[in-house]
């Protein structure tokens, strides 16, 4: 479904990737984790055409990402986001038939049938059919962000580009973006990429990991096989514990404070 073959990014001087080989299969999801500047933006920008890659290259489907036309690539793959929707002055409704953009022929015309009943459907799952009518800029982070998904449900795309999408969040609307992801994609078959700072998040509902630090992939794989204590310690430098999540048995990361002590007994 995705490809990236030796795929690198050079901003002047900074490499912020270097030659990434990695391969998304399609309903597959993948989370991708890393420290801070490890390039996972960079990833991101690069998987959804934003930018072009300075070395190798990104394939979708077989074909090199900068060969799609925008709206013809809008139509395969959508993106979310950590800011999910700004707080534009249009209503609920509006900004989820926006979605359908890419679609709208020079007459601006939608060939699918029932777009409405469709927008419904999408409002009814979102638990928005009640803000329907509000203008987005009078809405919560959490709800706005929950619009922002509507938005993407609406543009029917078959990859699913998440960046940082729960990082405004309380963990109630956490949990239920990740659900309604997973739902969707259970319905679906989309196929998933979402940076994720929250690692617990990303053991509980990613297939795959990808491991970034300082442009380079540490590693990729299953949750259990990705957030080891030596693999979070080394790459993130923090003292983690791990323990089997008590229902789902998918690895959880705590912190201790063996780091923070040690540092203050040496008297840093
Ligand atoms: N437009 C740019 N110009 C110059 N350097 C950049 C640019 N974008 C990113 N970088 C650099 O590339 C590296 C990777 O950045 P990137 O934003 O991809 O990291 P990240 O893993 O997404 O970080 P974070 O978790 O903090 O969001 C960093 O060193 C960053 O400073």
């Amino acid at each position: 479904m995705i490809e990236a073959i030796g795929a690198g990014k050079a901003y002047g001087g900074v490499t912020a990737l270097h030659g990434l080989d990695w391969t998304v299969r399609e309903g597959e999801w993948w989370g991708i984790i890393g420290p801070n500047g490890s390039g996972k933006s960079t990833l991101m920008r690069l998987l959804s055409g934003v930018e072009r890659a300075s070395s190798g290259m990104i394939r979708v489907r077989g074909r090199q990402v900068e060969d799609y036309g925008r709206k013809e690539l809008s139509r395969m793959m959508a993106v979310l986001q950590q800011e999910g929707m700004m707080p534009v002055p249009y209503r609920v409704r509006e900004v989820l038939e926006m979605g359908r953009h890419p679609y709208l022929n020079w007459l601006g015309q939608d060939p699918k049938e029932n777009v409405d009943v469709m927008i419904d459907g999408i409002l009814e799952k979102l638990d928005l059919l009640d803000l329907a009518d509000r203008h987005v800029d009078e809405l919560s982070g959490g709800q706005r962000q929950r619009v922002a998904l509507g938005q993407v449900m609406a543009q029917e795309p078959q990859i699913l580009l998440l960046d940082e999408p729960t990082t405004f969040l309380d963990i109630h609307y956490q949990q239920q973006f990740m659900e309604l992801v997973a739902e969707w994609r259970d319905e679906a078959g989309i196929t998933v990429v979402a940076v994720l700072h929250d690692l617990n998040l990303a053991a509980l509902y990613c297939d795959k990991l990808l491991v970034l630090r300082d442009g380079r992939a540490v590693s990729m794989g299953t949750p259990e096989d990705m957030l080891t204590s030596e693999r979070i310690r080394s790459v993130y430098d923090v003292e983690p514990v791990i323990v089997a999540h008590p229902v789902y048995g998918a690895p959880q990361v705590l912190l201790s404070k063996a780091a923070l002590k040690r540092n203050e007994e040496e008297g840093n």
